[in-house]
């Protein structure tokens, strides 16, 4: 029989020597002992209760925990912006679509779910679609495409995407799901396409632009480098196109570079058009195309260009100049084809417009020339090179009533540059707000010292109207000086009215104001001085040189000359004539009652001393006060 341990030692101790175990004592212990054992049972059972709750909650809590990691994967399923989508593997069937996923496919879920390709797709699409489910199952790898075009989309429109779908196996390793995720990118592809478009296009033409220009030239420069070929550059602008932003305003000028250009492209044989800024554009022509190819497609662009432009209902009338250069005769880079064209068109500008020039090495001269005294004119203020000659200007009679101020310019080595070179230049390049200010201040200062109160005539560039505060600077002049406003006269061309003819009224109007007087400068030379003899009361007409110089040659300047004489009397403004040398010339003009003149006869251009006579000035008091 076998026995609990402390039962057996409990009897042992309670046994006496003759073998009587004291039972009164043993149950004692006995019951004692169960006791402690309940106690013990009760504590275990309470542990095991507590450990029981415990897993129980872990549970509980492992289980909410996935539930909230599941909702939250599928609420990022749900939102994410790029279509997620879950198929049976074995029929296609769709079994998860997200949100986007319905708007991808444009149908909801409930309609999608349970169906397989053939029952949603077209049948070109359904197709496609099935042929990937079966070659992903198939050979178990991930397919993925790239910037995929569906030439109509599912949903019906053209569409770009970026899709991959990858298999899923059950656990025996059989094909269970597909799972698939379709981003479409058709929106990011199409403004990539449209921010490169607007980056290598001019916005108003839609031709390529200068940058486009550029690229092309240098894979052009590469090939014809590889193969040996030759090839045409043009370098074109339209003339007097800036009219017709001033007569019709941006809003036509717009609509009339678009048509230009339209020509321009369609006349081009396929050539590259590009519109490099403003009014200019550039072409490349085809390789190895003959010289007098290349002449006769420009020539035809002049002529296409030079008829008349109509847009809505507005005419205008615009040229085309062109200057080529072909490479690699007139250059084997970039830089210098492209300044050898510009020289070319320079060439083809100064030579009248509406022409086409290929480049001469000669040309090359001129421009670096040109450059060189552009350079050198900064230079000319700062270094005392520049001064005002004085031309008087006299009554029909010979009475001398004033004198015009004429710039002249002596070069340290080229001696006396003459100003209808060096006053575009300045033009240009601005200069010419400074150098004109210098003039008048020289000008109103030595009039102001005059002892007879005698008129000055001081010539304004139209560059002068559009830059700085030019009736600022003149009052400040007049303050400076002293010299009466009513003493000082501006001969104005009417380029100054062609650019903004508001704002240059307005001037007009400010100086009139001040007691200045203004004459319209070369007139009968533009091809609107009549209209704007009706916007504005100018003080003074002065006849061109040109009609005077032919006056005895040519019957038609004569018949100018009354014609221009017989307008102003009948608009009462007085008229200079220009360039009077010959007394025959005056004797005409007087007969014809034109009230002023200016010219050899009377006396040259010429540094103020040769004229203190005129001016009140005793040479010895001059020279000794
Ligand atoms: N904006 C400014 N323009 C100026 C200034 N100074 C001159 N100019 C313009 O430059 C052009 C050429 O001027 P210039 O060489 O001085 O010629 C003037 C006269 O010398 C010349 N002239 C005068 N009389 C005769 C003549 O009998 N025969 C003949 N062959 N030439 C003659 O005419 C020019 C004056 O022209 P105009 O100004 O039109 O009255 C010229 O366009 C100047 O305007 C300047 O400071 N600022």
């Amino acid at each position: 029989m076998t026995m609990h341990r402390l039962l057996a030692r409990q009897i042992r101790q309670l046994t006496d020597e003759s073998g009587r175990v004291d039972m009164t004592r043993l149950g004692e212990l006995v019951g004692a002992a169960y006791e402690e054992s309940d106690r013990d049972r009760r504590r275990t059972d309470r542990a095991i209760t507590l450990m029981i709750e415990e897993l129980e909650q872990t549970h509980k809590r492992a289980e909410q925990d996935l539930l909230r990691a599941r909702e939250f994967l599928d609420s990022i399923i749900e939102n994410i912006p790029i279509a997620v989508f879950a198929k049976d593997a074995r029929d296609s069937r769709y079994i998860l679509l997200n949100r986007a996923g319905e708007e991808y496919y444009g149908m909801p879920r409930d309609e999608m779910l349970g169906k397989t390709p053939e029952q949603l797709f077209p049948d070109d699409v359904a197709r496609f679609v099935d042929e990937q489910d079966r070659l992903v199952v198939e050979t178990g790898s991930p397919m993925v495409l790239e910037g995929h075009r569906l030439k109509v989309g599912v949903n019906g429109r053209d569409r770009v995407v970026n899709s991959r779908k990858l298999l899923v196996r059950d656990s025996n390793g059989a094909p269970q799901y597909l799972v698939g995720v379709i981003e479409d990118v058709t929106e990011r592809i199409t403004n990539e396409a449209r921010i490169s478009h607007l980056a290598h296009h001019d916005a108003l033409t839609d031709l390529p632009n200068r940058s486009a220009f550029s690229e092309a030239l240098a894979e052009r420069l590469e090939q014809a480098q590889e193969a040996s070929t030759s090839f045409a550059v043009l370098s074109l602008d339209l003339d007097r196109f800036k009219d017709v932003n001033d007569v019709f305003g941006h809003p036509v000028g717009d609509m009339m570079m678009r048509a230009a250009a339209e020509r321009l492209v369609s006349e081009a044989d396929g050539a590259f058009v590009a519109r490099i800024g403003g009014d200019e554009f550039m072409i490349l022509m085809p390789d190895d195309i003959r010289r007098e190819d290349v002449l006769s497609l420009a020539e035809r662009l002049v002529e296409a260009i030079g008829k008349e432009l109509e847009v809505d209902d507005y005419l205008s009338h615009v040229g085309l100049s062109v200057g080529i250069a072909v490479y690699p005769n007139d250059g084997v880079d970039a830089a210098t084809l492209l300044a050898n064209a510009d020289s070319a068109l320079y060439r083809a500008k100064r030579e009248g417009r509406g022409r086409v020039c290929f480049f001469e090495t000669e040309m090359d001269r001129e421009l670096r020339d040109r450059r060189l005294l552009q350079h050198d004119l900064r230079l000319a203020l700062e270094q005392n090179e520049l001064l005002v000659y004085f031309q008087p200007q006299a009554r029909m009679d010979g009475e001398i009533i004033g004198f015009e101020a004429l710039v002249r310019w002596n070069h340290p080595t080229r001696g006396f540059v003459p100003p209808d070179q060096f006053i575009p230049l300045a033009e240009e390049n601005g200069l010419i707000t400074e150098i004109g200010e210098w003039v008048l201040r020289q000008v109103c200062r030595e009039a102001a010292s005059w002892p007879r109160p005698l008129q000055v005539a001081v010539n304004l560039s139209p560059v002068q109207f559009q830059a700085g505060d030019l009736e600022r600077s003149i009052h400040q002049i007049l303050l400076e000086t002293g010299l009466a406003p009513t003493r000082l006269a501006v001969e104005i061309t009417e380029g100054v009215l062609i650019g903004d003819f508001t704002r240059a009224l307005n001037l007009l109007r400010r100086l009139k104001a001040l007691g200045i007087r203004i004459a319209m400068d070369d007139f009968g030379t533009g091809y609107s001085s009549l209209s704007y003899l009706q916007s504005f009361p100018f003080d003074k007409i002065k006849i061109d040189r040109s009609f005077i110089l032919n006056l005895e040659a040519t019957p038609q300047s004569a018949e100018i000359v009354r014609a221009v004489l017989s307008l102003a009397h009948a608009l009462h403004i007085p008229v200079v004539a220009e360039g009077v040398e010959t007394e025959a010339q005056r004797a005409f003009l007087e007969g014809e009652a034109c009230e002023e003149m200016q010219g050899y006869l009377i006396g040259r251009p010429g540094p103020i001393e040769q004229y203190f006579g005129l001016i009140g000035i005793k040479v010895e008091r001059r020279l000794y006060a």
